[in-house]
Order: C-alpha cells, then structure tokens, then sequence
C-alpha cells in the first residue's frame, strides 16, 4: 500500500482551496492542510509536509520568493506550482528554480494535481526501496563478512578499516600477492559515504609505462597518433568515488612526478588538453614492496611517499595467521559446495595438517585455488591429503624430482601456460589465479 502523505495547499482563494483540499482529502490515507498565506505555510513548515502545492499570486509573498524559501530550508520536499497564468517562459523559470510540477487554474487542476501527487508518491516509494536495497549493500559490507579470518592482524585490521571507511584519508595497504590488498580496498569504499559512486581498480604494473599518463588522466582527440577519439582518464571515472592503484611501487619516476601534482593540485589536465578538470577522488594505493625502502633506494619520490601513506594497512602473509588458514580453507570448501550445489565436504585431519604445514608464497589466491582443486579430487564427502597438491604442475610426472627453486618451478609454469596460450596475459593470469601483474612484471623483469 502507498505511504501516507501530509498535503500542503497555500491558497488565498478560500473557495478554490477548499475545492483542492476536498478533492485532495478523498484519499483518507493523506492529512490535507490549507493555509491562505505564504507566511502561515512557513510557519507550520515543522509538520514535515511530504509535498507543497502553492498558488502563484498569493498576498503576501509571491509564489517565486515561496519557492525559493522552501528549496533553500527543505531542498528535498517537492512543491508543485498552481497559477493562473498560461505563460511558458514563468513555468519553464519555475521548473528551473526546483520546482516539481507547474499547473494552470483550469477545469482540470484538480485532477492534474490528483495525478501529480500519485506521481511524487511512487517516485518516493522508488526512492525508499532503493535506500532499503543501499542500505543492505552497505552492511552486507560487514568487513568481518568480506576478509574471512580470527587472527590477531586480521581482526586489528578490522579497527583500521572502520577508520578508514569514516574519513576521507588515503589509505595505502602493503602485502605479497594475493594477501587481499584489492578485497580491503573495496571493502573500505563500500563502507565508505562514497559507496554509491565508482570503485575504479589500476594495476600499475599491467600497463605499459607509455600507455600509463593517458591511461591514468585520459587524453583528448589528437594528442598523439592513436589518439583518435577524446579518452576518460581513470581518476575522471572515479570522480566522486574511490580510485585504487595497485601496485603503486612499479610507477616509473616521470609518471610518479605527473601523479605527485594531480595529487596536490587536486586537478588535472588530459594529455594534449588545456581544461583543468577538478577532482574529487579517494585515493587507495597498495603494493607488494616495501614503499619507504624504495624511497631510500631512490626509486621512489619521497614526497609522494608522504602523499600517499595516509594510514597505512599492512597485510600479513598467510603463513603468519596462524588457525586463519584452516578457517579460510573450511570457508572456500563451504564456498566451493554452495556455488556447485554439492552436499557439505570436510577436512581429514591429515588434510588440515597438510595444509598448516605449507608456507603458501601466493598467499589466501594461492589456497583458495587447492582448495577448490581439492574438493573436485575429493571423494565429494571429504578431502584427504591426498588431494591437496601445492603446484598445478605438481601432477606431472618427475617435475618436482627436480629439486629446483621455487622461484624457478613458478618461471617454468608461467613459461608452459604462456606458450600453451599463445602469450595471452590476462587469460594465463586466469588460469593460474595469480594477478596479471605478477606476470607482466616476470616478463618485465626477463625472467620469462
Ligand atoms: N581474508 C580473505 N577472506 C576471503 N577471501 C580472501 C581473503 N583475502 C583474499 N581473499 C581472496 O583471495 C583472492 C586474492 O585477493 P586480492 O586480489 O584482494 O589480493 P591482492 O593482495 O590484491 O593480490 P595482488 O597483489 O596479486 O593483486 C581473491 O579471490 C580474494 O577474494
């Protein structure tokens, strides 16, 4: 059923207000009020009103200076305009100073009215539902729910992340791969009053340094040979939101300086453009390095080093969570069970110390992936040693016989997958769940 709504009619012909406030009282859900001055409506404004209908020419304030008053005090209350005159250019002003509907004294007023409040009253309904359905997401954002884990870091963590979610600080998260740099950080915008806006995620390391300024702050047609259409930069598509650049360590020097002045300007200009475009962003950084030793190393802008570090989070390896790894595991097996519908499946004993026993260099990615092999080896009621294996490539015959680093088993993997997938990047990042950027920086590296 519609909500009921408290009617305002400011009318000073007592003859046509009546006819409005009986008409409009048909509805017994709404309480229907009619005041004959501009003043009296301002006066008895504290009834919280759910929408206002005034006459233009009213004696003692003219429906223009009303309107403004009440947009000014109460911007969300919606007030329909009802004049005598016929005159497009007085509606299409009013309409633009905020009001929500413009009626001309007619036969059909009342009943034009009628609809128009119909109208606003689904409009609210909408917008209640969708502050229901916001209000959810928000606290479904329970980080507890998000980042699985008991450990002392973790829970700490948590304290961090409200923090974090209440102010507009930058944040800059530190961990190896696949510890949840990118979970944390959105997490922190979803709680964050920039929810509604967008969560735009850079890996630094994926793009090439020449594609990385246009990349980061878009160009405009014809800045270079390619560009051949007007390009949105990453911070423009988190305007209002929250921009996250993993991998912040890998930036080059150049593009560190360009990045230090959009930071302090709080402005940027596009590649090959004049426009300073102003910039509401917050700015989540996360790296898998140690920032303030790259600093000392020079490879990092110490300046920028202090623009960025806002409050620093620093995730602790896998191996360092202690029981975290046996919860999480028992989380992706229950996980794992629910997506494919499959009856619960549960750890062997002599699975659970098989697992505590491992140092997982890939961290929560890493055993998130035995996980899910393991249950697809599993007898489908509970997993045993047996199928927990440590490398993809564990089950080729001989290939751990030959006692090499791990360093070097993981190079041979990536070699085996990217030749197996003719070079495509993002597909054997996919396969292997390992961030893109792991990749790309091997090759960088040459290690590959
Ligand atoms: N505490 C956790 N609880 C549940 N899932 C987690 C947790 N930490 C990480 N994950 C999962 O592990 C995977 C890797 O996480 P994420 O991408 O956030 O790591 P990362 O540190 O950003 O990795 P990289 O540095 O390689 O980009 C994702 O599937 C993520 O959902």
């Amino acid at each position: 059923m519609d909500a009921p709504f408290t009617i305002f009619i400011v009318e000073d012909d007592p003859w046509y207000g009546q006819l409005l406030h009986y008409h409009l009282s048909l509805n017994p859900e709404d309480t229907v009020q009619l005041w004959s001055s501009g003043q009296e409506c301002l006066d008895n404004m504290h009834l919280r009103p759910d929408v206002v209908t005034i006459d233009f020419s009213l004696p003692d304030i003219s429906g223009d200076k009303l309107l403004a008053r009440l947009r000014q005090r109460w911007p969300e209350i919606p007030v329909i305009i009802i004049s005598a005159q016929n005159k497009i250019t007085t509606a299409v002003q009013l309409l633009k100073a905020g009001a929500t509907d413009y009626l001309v004294k007619d036969d059909n007023t009342k009943d034009l009215l009628w609809n128009a409040i119909q109208r606003l009253r689904e409009t609210s309904a909408l917008r209640e539902q969708v502050k229901r359905l916001e209000d959810q997401l928000v606290s479904k954002y329970d980080f507890s729910k998000i980042l699985k884990g008991h450990s002392p870091a973790i829970e700490g963590l948590f304290g961090l992340m409200e923090r974090a979610a209440l102010t507009p600080v930058n944040v800059s998260i530190t961990g190896e791969t696949g510890t949840g740099k990118e979970l944390v950080a959105k997490a922190i915008h979803m709680k964050s009053g920039r929810h509604k806006k967008p969560f735009v995620a850079v890996n630094m390391a994926a793009i090439p340094a020449e594609l990385l300024e246009s990349e980061l702050f878009g160009h405009e047609k014809g800045a270079f040979t390619s560009a051949v259409v007007r390009k949105i930069g990453k911070f423009e598509e988190a305007h209002g939101g929250t921009l996250f650049l993993d991998e912040i360590g890998d930036l080059n020097l150049a593009i560190q300086s360009k990045l230090l002045r959009v930071l302090q300007e709080r402005e940027l200009q596009r590649v090959g453009g004049n426009e300073r475009i102003k910039l509401d962003v917050r700015l989540i950084t996360a790296t898998h390095k140690s920032l303030s030793e790259e600093v000392r190393n020079n490879n990092f802008r110490e300046d920028l080093y202090y623009r960025i570090i806002g409050l620093p989070l620093v995730l602790p390896p896998l191996r360092e969570r202690g029981s975290d790894v046996l919860f999480l595991a028992k989380h992706f097996v229950d996980e794992f069970c629910r997506e494919y519908q499959k009856p619960p499946i549960s750890l062997t004993i002599g699975a659970q110390d098989k697992l505590q026993a491992y140092n997982y260099p890939g961290n929560v990615r890493e055993l998130k992936t035995i996980i899910e092999l393991a249950a697809v080896l599993s007898n489908g009621h509970e997993i045993e040693p047996a199928d927990i294996l440590f490398a993809p490539a564990g089950r080729e015959a001989g290939f751990l016989d030959s006692e090499r680093t791990l360093r070097e088993y993981t190079r041979t993997i990536v070699r085996h997958y990217l030749s197996k997938y003719q070079d495509n990047v993002p597909l054997v990042a996919q396969k292997l769940d390992v961030g893109k950027s792991t990749i790309y920086k091997m090759i960088q590296d040459g290690e590959i």
